[in-house]
């Protein structure tokens, strides 16, 4: 078995917190369970990126449950836990010596060369076949099998150019690598039925590229089910950014001034975690609704340019780009702590900022970094503009993630066993198996839910067993 991790040797505690993390996934659990038997996945070949995690760890171990064959990578080079990404490929049964579970190719701090070679591994099964379903979370995956088959079709591929991020020239140089005559990507888009996506970043690449008729095969888009954005998204980063702050700096939060870039689902999450600290929480926005949101959660919104000068601690959480700018952070406090929580690092101007004169990057630790000015002041930067709290912290603690994958794994159900019913496009899930993921994680919580009666239901014009809202019922 391929696979290329950290240190396989740290296997046994990762499968120690495998098992506590399947305690706090009931999700998860019940779909190994209900589907156990009719082995849906039975053919399917996925390739996952998506945070090599415990909590990922038990996503890929429900996928094998239900009979898929799997391969693995992160999507961030930073995110994956050298445990768990060890005890998925020694597996449960395996051991150091045997390992019998997953090919996973990740490890922590990645260099960009290393995180595209490891895509590139699980994007290929060792005969030389390729997936026939996706789990992405960003796109990563996605982009490296459009764009190789777009660039086979035209014959050549596009040199990267000064302007471009250093990670196009990366993705460049792979495609220029690997694009040729045996059409290698075209097959594998071709072998694919369908992809899975996380994430609202990754969601609005699908949709962008469905737009320009660019989209070659259908997708599910996972992170628009309530039961994941408006549970992971917010709740799962009200719980995160703290760790990820904490873990990073272990700064006081009470009594200082944070201002968090954004107010959608992550956004509510991180102002409310931060309030809950005793920061007093400034709200940046563009949408005159979410903005409306903020200040009538009691927040004052403002713009960056207002308080760049007066805040102590940055959270970057758009899914937008240049968000806190090289201008914007020599402006900073000294010792002001700038932090993204979105998907990509683009949030913050990290280049401009590597290129501002006199400017000295002095490492604290892994994923923390003082960047010095050239007149003496510095502040701090945390996970090089990455995801901090998957970069300087575990991510999102088990229960929240059992939610989202769940849907991750109903998704791939549904793509893969009903392919034909789903033509390229970009779908969510319909609200019955939305209602049936929560309905899965309420007795875990000691939740009683109330009954419908007939009559009530006939009242209000939906069926006791449910769909309990329309399809534009915002929630
Ligand atoms: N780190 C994690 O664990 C995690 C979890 C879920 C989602 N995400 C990522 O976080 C990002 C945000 O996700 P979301 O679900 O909250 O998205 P969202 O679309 O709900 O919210 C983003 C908000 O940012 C606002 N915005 C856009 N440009 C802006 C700008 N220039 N200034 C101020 N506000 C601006 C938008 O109006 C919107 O309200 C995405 O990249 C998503 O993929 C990360
Ligand atoms: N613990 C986690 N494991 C895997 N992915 C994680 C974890 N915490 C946050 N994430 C990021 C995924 C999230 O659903 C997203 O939308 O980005």
């Amino acid at each position: 078995m391929d696979f290329k991790v950290a240190d396989l040797s740290l296997a046994d505690f990762g499968r120690k917190e495998i098992r506590l993390a399947e305690h706090e996934m009931p999700g998860l659990m019940a779909v190994r369970k209900e589907y156990a038997a009719s082995q849906p996945l039975r053919g399917a070949k996925v390739m996952g990126s998506l945070h090599m995690t415990i909590q990922t760890a038990v996503l890929i171990e429900t996928l094998v449950a239900l009979g898929a064959d799997v391969r693995w990578v992160s999507c961030n080079i930073f995110s994956t836990q050298d445990h768990a990404a060890a005890a998925v490929v020694v597996g449960a049964d395996g051991t150091v010596d045997d390992p019998k579970g997953v090919p996973v190719f990740a490890w922590k701090g990645e260099t960009l060369e290393e995180y595209w070679w490891c895509t590139e591994q699980a994007l290929s099964w060792p005969d030389g076949s390729a997936p026939n379903m996706i789990l992405d979370d960003g796109g990563d995956a996605t982009l490296l099998v459009h764009k190789g088959a777009e660039y086979e079709k035209a014959g050549a591929v596009p040199p990267a150019t000064a302007d471009d991020p250093e990670e196009w020239h990366v993705i460049i140089d792979v495609l220029t690598r690997t694009v040729g005559a045996d059409k290698k990507w075209s097959k594998v888009a071709e072998s694919i039925k369908g992809v899975t996506e996380e994430t609202t970043t990754g969601v609005h690449r699908l949709y962008e590229m469905h737009k320009n008729g660019q989209l070659l095969f259908p997708a599910i888009n996972v992170n628009d089910s309530v039961t994941k954005s408006k549970f992971d998204n917010k709740y799962g980063c009200r719980h995160s950014v703290i760790d990820g702050l904490n873990r990073a700096t272990d700064v006081l939060i009470g009594g200082k001034v944070a201002v968090v870039c954004g107010y959608g689902d992550v956004g509510k999450g991180c102002a409310d975690a931060l309030r809950g600290q005793g920061a007093r929480v400034i709200v940046t926005e563009i949408d005159p609704i979410c903005a409306l949101q903020a200040a009538m959660d009691g927040f004052q919104v403002t713009t960056l340019e207002d308080v760049v000068g007066i805040a102590d601690i940055f959270v970057t959480c758009t899914g937008n780009f240049n968000i806190i700018t090289a201008a914007d952070m020599a402006k900073m406090k000294h010792q002001a702590i700038v932090s993204n929580i979105g998907h990509f690092d683009n949030e913050i101007d990290m280049a401009g900022l590597a290129k501002l004169p006199g400017i000295v990057r002095n490492n604290i630790k892994p994923q923390v970094d003082e960047w010095i000015f050239a007149d003496g002041h510095s502040i701090l930067v945390l996970a090089e503009g990455r995801l901090m709290n998957l970069g300087c912290a575990t991510g999102h603690p088990s229960f929240v993630m059992s939610n989202s994958f769940t849907n991750q794994v109903i998704a791939q159900i549904e793509l893969f066993t009903k392919t034909s019913e789903y033509p390229i496009g970009v779908y969510t899930l319909p609200k019955h198996l939305d209602e049936k993921v929560a309905r899965l994680h309420l007795s875990a919580l000691g939740v009683k839910l109330t009954e419908l009666s007939k009559d009530q239901a006939a009242y209000i014009g939906v069926h006791i067993e449910g769909p309990y809202k329309p399809d534009h019922y915002r929630y």
